[in-house]
Parts: C-alpha cells; sequence; structure tokens
C-alpha cells in the first residue's frame, strides 16, 4: 500500500448554509460510542490481521524538542520493518511485506527522513508526513506557517499535517479558517495535506462537526483529530462526529476524505477499537492507510506485544518491542 494509492480532495466553495444547518445530539454520540466499545473484541487470528492492518496504517511518529539525526533514522528503519520478519512468517506473511503508511517529523527533520528512506529503497513505500504551519499551537504569522509548508514539500514531505488557528473556530470565523486552509492547500501543491483540528480546544461538538466541514470544504485530503499535545487529544466520541462529517461530506461531493486520530493512542485495544468503529460509521472503503492513520509515536510497541502473544501464547516483557 504505497503512495501512489492516496486520493485527493479537490475541495468545493464554503457553504456557510451547510454549516449553519449542523446540530449535533451530544447524548446520542456519547450512546453511539459506548455501544461501539462495549461490542466483543476481535479474538484470534482475525485479530492478528486486523492488528497487521493496524500497523500498515499506522503514521509511525516523533515529534520531541529532542529528536535527534539518529532517532529519525531509528524510526525510519521501524516503519520500514514495523514487526520483525519471524513474526510476520509465524503469521503467514512473506518477509518484509509490512510497512507503516509514513513516519511523521517536524519540519527540520525532512531532510533526514527523506533521505533514510531513499537510502533504504523505502521512498516509494513509506509516506513522509511533516507537521507545519507552527505545530502544536499555530500561533505564528500565516506567511512563515505558508512558508514552512513549501520548505517541507521542497526538502521531501510528500504529506503535510497543518494546524488549524485554533481561535478562528471558537471565534466562528468560518470564511478566515477557509481561506487559510484553502492557501495551506496550494503551498502543498502534490503533497497530501492532512488537517489537524486540536479538537481539544474547540470547546464543543458542533465545533469540531463545522470546523472539519469547513477543512474538507477547502481541499484537506484527510482530517485529524489532534496534535498530541493538546490536554485532550483523540477520544471515540469525537471520532464519531469527525467521521460523521467525512460521511456528509462525501454524500454532497462524492469527494472521500481521509481520517487520522491522533495523540494518546497506545494499545493495540485501542486500535482495534478505533477500527472497528471506523468500519461501522464509513464502511470497509476507509479500512486502508490511504483512507486512515493512526498519529502514533507509541502504538507499534504494544501491537507487536500483542502479535507475539498471538503466535507464542506469551506476553513479551515491556521493554521488548521499545521502539514505536
Ligand atoms: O500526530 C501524532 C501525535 O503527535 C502522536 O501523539 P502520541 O505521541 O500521543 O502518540
Amino acid at each position: 500500500m504505497g503512495k501512489k494509492m492516496m486520493t485527493s480532495n479537490p475541495g468545493s466553495e464554503l457553504d456557510l448554509g451547510w454549516l449553519n444547518s449542523v446540530h449535533i445530539n451530544t447524548a446520542a454520540v456519547y450512546r453511539r460510542a459506548a455501544n461501539l466499545q462495549s461490542r466483543k473484541a476481535v479474538k484470534g487470528p482475525y485479530q492478528a490481521a486486523w492488528l497487521l492492518r493496524a500497523v500498515t496504517c499506522i503514521d509511525l511518529t516523533t515529534l520531541g524538542g529532542d529528536d535527534t539525526e539518529s532517532n529519525v533514522k531509528r524510526l525510519c528503519a521501524k516503519a520500514a520493518q514495523p514487526v520483525s520478519n519471524d513474526m510476520l512468517n509465524a503469521l503467514g506473511f512473506e518477509t518484509g511485506s509490512i510497512q507503516t503508511a509514513a513516519v511523521c517529523v517536524y519540519p527540520a527533520k525532512v531532510p533526514i527522513a527523506y533521505a533514510t528512506l531513499k537510502k533504504m529503497g523505502m521512498e516509494k513505500k513509506i509516506n513522509v508526513a511533516s507537521v507545519a504551519t507552527g505545530f502544536p499551537s499555530g500561533q505564528y504569522p500565516l506567511e512563515t506557517r505558508i512558508a514552512e509548508i513549501k520548505w517541507a514539500v521542497e526538502k521531501g514531505a510528500n504529506e503535510i499535517d497543518i494546524v488549524i488557528d485554533r481561535s478562528l473556530v471558537i471565534n466562528k470565523m468560518w470564511s478566515e479558517l477557509y481561506q487559510e486552509i484553502k492557501k495551506m492547500k496550494e503551498a502543498c501543491g502534490s503533497a497530501h495535506l492532512k488537517t489537524i483540528l486540536a479538537v481539544g480546544e474547540l470547546g464543543s461538538f458542533e465545533n469540531v462537526y463545522k470546523a472539519s466541514l469547513v477543512a474538507m470544504m477547502a481541499g484537506s485530503d484527510f482530517i485529524k483529530t489532534s496534535t498530541g499535545k493538546e490536554a485532550v487529544n483523540a477520544t471515540i466520541p469525537v471520532g464519531i462526529v469527525m467521521c460523521r462529517a467525512i460521511k456528509e461530506y462525501w454524500t454532497k461531493t462524492g469527494y472521500q476524505v481521509g481520517f487520522k486520530p491522533a495523540g494518546g493512542i497506545r494499545t493495540a485495544s485501542d486500535s482495534l477499537s478505533w477500527l472497528i468503529m471506523l468500519k461501522e460509521e464509513l464502511g470497509n472503503d476507509w479500512l486502508k492507510n490511504s483512507m486512515f492513520r493512526f498519529g502514533a509515536s507509541g502504538l507499534l510497541g504494544d501491537i507487536e506485544r500483542q502479535l507475539h502473544h498471538h503466535i507464542t501464547g506469551r506476553y513479551s516483557s515491556a521493554n521488548q518491542f521499545s521502539m514505536g
């Protein structure tokens, strides 16, 4: 599942009438989330297959102030071989057949990420995603936010994870939000645009739904929940709200926009809950990495432990699969 399968959303006119018609039944969202989360977990051989699917949907992320060249290189090596060949073979998969969807780094680390993947011959299989536009706060002039996108694309990023200016949502400045994201989409050129809403800072599900619509109207190829740096990051209820917006946008425009929950997704069991929610809300079309990603720095290790348990019947120590 390489880069070429990605689709692009051309966007549409800003439709304020549509935004004004939005009403969210908060109690119903929580009921739906509780109902989905009470479903029996996927078990047995299906579980291993779902977990491997989850691995192929990970944007393997390092977004630390202390990121170095060597930990970005290690991240790339892990993205190229996220599950050991022994485990893959035991599960009936070919050697080297699974990669994560992307590595996700700060702009300054794009050159080393791209060069490392290229050296490994993996630059066509693994996307280079760069956060941009003053991640994580977005509190920078538009000019420098746009320049950041262009710089990251020039250095090898083919996916750009922007943050929005949350104040535009809080103050319901939908037209300004639309114009900003549209400019960011233009700056991306052929790179895919993933728009981080930072849902934990938007105040209400209604704002999340409206911001999702505006982001899609402005041409976002994915909408993403969080930076991982807010106090509240990805939750299933907010995921349901965003998936409903994606579904409505698809129904009205015919364009399919991807979804990326990010922030605090740490366990194999979390990943299964998200995949179940996705399948129930958007259907099988979204169960692939051209339409769905996990933004996660610490999920892969737990999936590896779960796969190890599936194969051997034993749990490994917490630090056996420490990276990712
Ligand atoms: O976009 C990705 C997030 O920053 C990852 O958050 P996390 O470190 O909580 O997994």
